[in-house]
């Protein structure tokens, strides 16, 4: 049984908060324990992290500091298996996923980050002045301090580290209140962070849960100076108000209720090989997958048949085993919430295409298990077409113009992200330009090129992280004005 440790200042310490049971979503079983932080656990790492900032983290130059963030992405990398297994066994993902997406990426984004605080720069503006003189105005790049990251369970290394690694890049420090139901990489990073030279307290992580637990302990700090968070949109609520106390930024990446849109004219089979990732990867556990499909009417029957056929096609299993390509969802009480949507979909008379119910899966029967599903027939306001689900299910509606489908998709509280398919250039970029998201994929999903703005409009979100996106809310601008 893996113990799972708060790690701060640069060591493994038990916290004071409840420990409690880390489950492997694939049997249900318990496989670890994870060591609650308390409120002075808290305390010290957030001390910890402040007082880092006046040691030698605070004096390295930006290519001392580029070089071990490259060591870090090479120290991920160099552990790559043990990462993976620890991924593996905190979500029940298979091991195509979590091989391919979730540690190659927490490797990458330190890569990323470091390559883009060398080239940041900051404006400078020369001005006359009223004495026939002038001055020069320039702008200095600062750190904002202590950042407190708060993450999810859906990618745990991969959504954690696309904060870390910007905080780092332009020389904050961190404390991280990972998900309670996947503390195990981001206790493994510390490991890495000792390894390659990063000095104690720049990183630290505190384990627990969230409302009146470690999560709140850390987001209402006084010392805290930023808080970047990725999660629900209640939470992200919930935050928002810890950081009015004291007036500290947030960057919030939030729900969704993505919708996907398909034009008669698209190529059919490339639709369905990328919305059928769009609504069934990671078991619909992606903020950015798509729940609601619109599909002109010309090519809707055969669309339906052919996403049907993608959810059917998953296996179930162990996630070692390379040949599985869907796990269970992260909780027991996940999986009850989604399943309530199945019931939902059902009492409200949907019709039933694929799926609907939890599957039989030999050997492992006490796994987090729900079926890739398939509805139509819901009227729009149906709680299955209007809830973030976040489960591998999507509605998929008929309609006739370029208009309605705008209109449908658009009838939403949220806006991150959406998945269009036309082979009309024009229609693709009016219908990227129409639609209320922060992210517009035309015939693609999850193509991620991270220079770029990455982030939800309404309640999906505030700010964008990616590239130097990240690099503006990770520091802070001082302007300098010398006369001359
Ligand atoms: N927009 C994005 O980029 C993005 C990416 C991934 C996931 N998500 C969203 O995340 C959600 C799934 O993740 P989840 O269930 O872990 O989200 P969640 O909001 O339940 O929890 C996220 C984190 O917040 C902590 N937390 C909960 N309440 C808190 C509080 N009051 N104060 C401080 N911390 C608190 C939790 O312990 C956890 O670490 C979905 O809504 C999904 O859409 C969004
Ligand atoms: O579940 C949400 C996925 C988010 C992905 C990213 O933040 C990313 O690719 O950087």
């Amino acid at each position: 049984m893996t113990r799972f440790l708060n790690f701060i200042d640069g060591e493994f310490v038990a916290g004071s908060g409840e420990a409690f049971a880390n489950h492997f979503p694939t049997t249900g079983e318990v496989i670890g324990e994870v060591s609650a932080a308390g409120r002075a656990d808290v305390d010290a790492a957030v001390g910890a992290a402040k007082a880092a900032l006046k040691g030698p983290w605070g004096r390295m130059s930006i290519p001392e500091r580029v070089a071990l963030l490259r060591k870090l992405a090479d120290g991920i990398n160099a552990r790559f298996d043990e990462f993976l297994a620890a991924e593996i066994r905190d979500t029940g993902k298979p091991r195509s996923i979590a091989s391919h997406i979730d540690i190659p990426r927490g490797a990458a984004n330190f890569n990323v980050f470091a390559d883009q605080i060398l080239t940041a720069s900051t404006e400078t503006f020369e001005m006359a002045t009223p004495d026939g003189g002038g001055a020069l105005n320039y702008a200095l790049r600062l750190p904002r301090g202590v950042i407190a990251v708060v993450c999810p369970w859906n990618l745990p290394l991969l959504l954690m580290t696309w904060k870390v690694a910007p905080a780092l890049a332009c020389g904050n420090t961190v404390v991280v209140k990972p998900s309670e139901e996947t503390p195990a990489t981001a206790t493994l990073l510390g490991e890495v962070m000792n390894a390659v030279g990063i000095p104690r307290g720049v990183y630290n992580v505190v384990h627990g849960m969230g409302p009146g637990a470690a999560g709140e302990f850390l987001t209402s700090h006084p010392d805290v100076n930023g808080i970047t968070f990725t999660g629900e949109t209640r939470t992200g609520e919930a935050i928002m108000r810890a950081a009015a106390g004291g007036i500290r930024p947030v960057s919030l990446e939030l729900g969704g209720k993505n919708a996907g849109i398909v034009f008669d004219d698209a190529d059919l089979e490339a639709t369905l090989e990328g919305l059928g990732r769009a609504c069934f990867a990671n078991t619909g556990q992606v903020c950015l997958g798509t729940e609601r499909l619109y599909v002109q009417r010309g090519i809707f029957d055969r669309f339906v048949e052919g996403l049907a056929a993608k959810a059917r096609s998953y296996r179930f299993g162990d996630p070692f085993d390379p040949a599985t390509t869907m796990g269970p969802v992260i909780s027991a009480e996940h999986r009850a919430k989604v399943l309530s949507y199945y019931d939902k979909a059902r009492a409200a008379g949907a019709t039933l295409i694929a799926g609907g119910g939890t599957p039989d899966v030999a050997g492992y029967a006490g796994g987090y298990w729900v079926e890739p599903t398939v509805w139509t027939g819901l009227p729009e306001d149906a709680a299955v077409v209007r809830d973030e689900i976040f489960g591998p299910c999507t509605h998929v509606t008929p309609f006739d113009t370029e208009e309605e489908a705008l209109a449908l998709a658009n009838d939403t509280p949220y806006g991150l992200a959406t998945s269009i398919w036309t082979t009309n250039l024009g229609r693709a970029h009016r219908t990227a330009k129409a639609i209320e998201v922060g992210i517009a994929w035309v015939n693609c999903w999850f193509l991620r090129d991270l220079r770029t703005p990455f982030g939800g409009s309404k309640a999906s979100g505030i700010g964008r992280e990616g590239g130097i996106h990240s690099m503006e809310f990770y520091t802070e601008l001082r302007n300098v004005c010398i006369k001359l």
